[in-house]
């Protein structure tokens, strides 16, 4: 038995490097915008119903694989199918942490921004967030160039609880609502792809719920798409020197339903919940300290507190949104 487990791995170790691999992905925004929610809803593909506030930090690991015996949007030429974490890190969004949250800005892959559609507060405080994470992070295969408030690393902006925002986005929550919103994300979880949206009967609220829940279902595809991005700019990419795996024969695929430009710093959605935000850019250098970090050989969650490279990297802090206010859990009244 011994044996086989040992040739198996030389085996795959021969086939380019160690079996399996990480990338570690931070979920940032105020408190309550929905950070634990989305993170279980991706996970466990079900809704938390009472999702406890974060204390500090939770991470959550998403298993996935990545090569040429997966589907065709996946594949990467010459390179078998290997097996990939994906670690969320859920950063508590409350100011009583906010002196020590830095201690988990450490090796990132990418970011997701989550901000409460119907609180626009909570999302002119994502560029306070990115200034945050670029100034006090570390980061692994960071971006030739920097993205909001100097960020290294791709990232997404999510903009949760579509089924209270209204159009115009500023709707405050009601209990009832938020009781729809549960039902919403349940649905949306179970739902398999083939299955109709629930009848409009169904809910309390009708078609601007249902718009949601086919806007979120399509949303979680695009949130996979940005994971493998993730794992392909660390593991397949020719341009980051020290990536395990990379071979002039497994260059990246740039299929048109993936994330192919290491430039698209924002992975932009067309649906209704996951919204692209128009961050303008600054245009400065990533400093030598950020430039590639050498991975880890295997793909078991990093320790913060052991991670040699936890040092602080001064960057270009902006102003923007500094004097945003404070988000407050009773503001959502659960
Ligand atoms: N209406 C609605 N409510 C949601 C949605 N997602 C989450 N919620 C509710 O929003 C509240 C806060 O959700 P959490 O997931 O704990 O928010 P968080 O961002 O992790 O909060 P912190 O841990 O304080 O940083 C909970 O009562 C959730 O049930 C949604 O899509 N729609």
């Amino acid at each position: 038995m011994m044996f086989w487990r040992e040739r198996e791995r030389e085996t795959k170790e021969q086939n380019g490097g160690p079996p399996c691999g990480q990338v570690r992905v931070l979920v940032v925004g105020d408190s309550g915008v929905g950070k634990t929610s989305l993170v279980h809803l991706i996970l466990n593909g079900s809704s938390i119903v009472r999702p406890p506030q974060t204390i500090g930090c939770t991470v959550g690991v998403k298993h996935t694989t990545y090569g040429n015996s997966g589907s065709s949007s996946t594949s990467i030429k010459g390179d078998a199918e290997r097996d990939f974490f994906i670690e969320l890190w859920d950063i508590s969004g409350h100011d009583r942490y906010k002196d020590c949250r830095s201690l988990f800005y450490s090796q990132i892959n990418g970011v997701i921004f989550v901000y409460d559609l119907s609180q626009r507060r909570t999302k002119t405080s994502l560029q306070k967030w990115a200034v945050e994470i670029a100034t006090a992070g570390t980061f692994s295969a960071p971006l030739a160039s920097g993205g909001p408030g100097g960020l290294p690393v791709p990232y997404i902006v999510i903009g949760n609880k579509a089924d209270i925002a209204t159009n115009e986005g500023v709707r405050g929550s009601s209990g009832n609502l938020v009781d729809m919103a549960r039902l919403w994300v349940e649905k949306q979880g179970l739902l398999p792809s083939s299955e109709e949206i629930p009848l409009t009967e169904s809910f309390p609220g009708g078609g601007g719920l249902i718009a949601a829940a086919k806007g979120a279902r399509y949303d979680k595809e695009a949130v996979m798409k940005f994971f493998r991005m993730l794992i392909r700019r660390r593991y397949f990419s020719d341009d980051l020197p020290g990536n395990h795996w990379s071979s002039p024969v497994q260059k990246p695929l740039h299929g048109s339903s993936e994330i192919s430009n290491d430039d698209d710093h924002l992975y932009k959605s067309k649906s209704s919940s996951y919204i692209g935000d128009s961050y303008k850019y600054n245009t400065l250098p990533p400093l030598p300290a950020q430039r590639n970090l050498t991975p880890p050989p295997t793909l078991y969650p990093q320790q913060p507190m052991s991670t040699p490279d936890n040092y602080s990297i001064p960057r270009f802090a902006s102003t923007q949104d500094m004097s945003s206010a404070r988000y407050k859990r009773s503001d959502i009244n659960v």
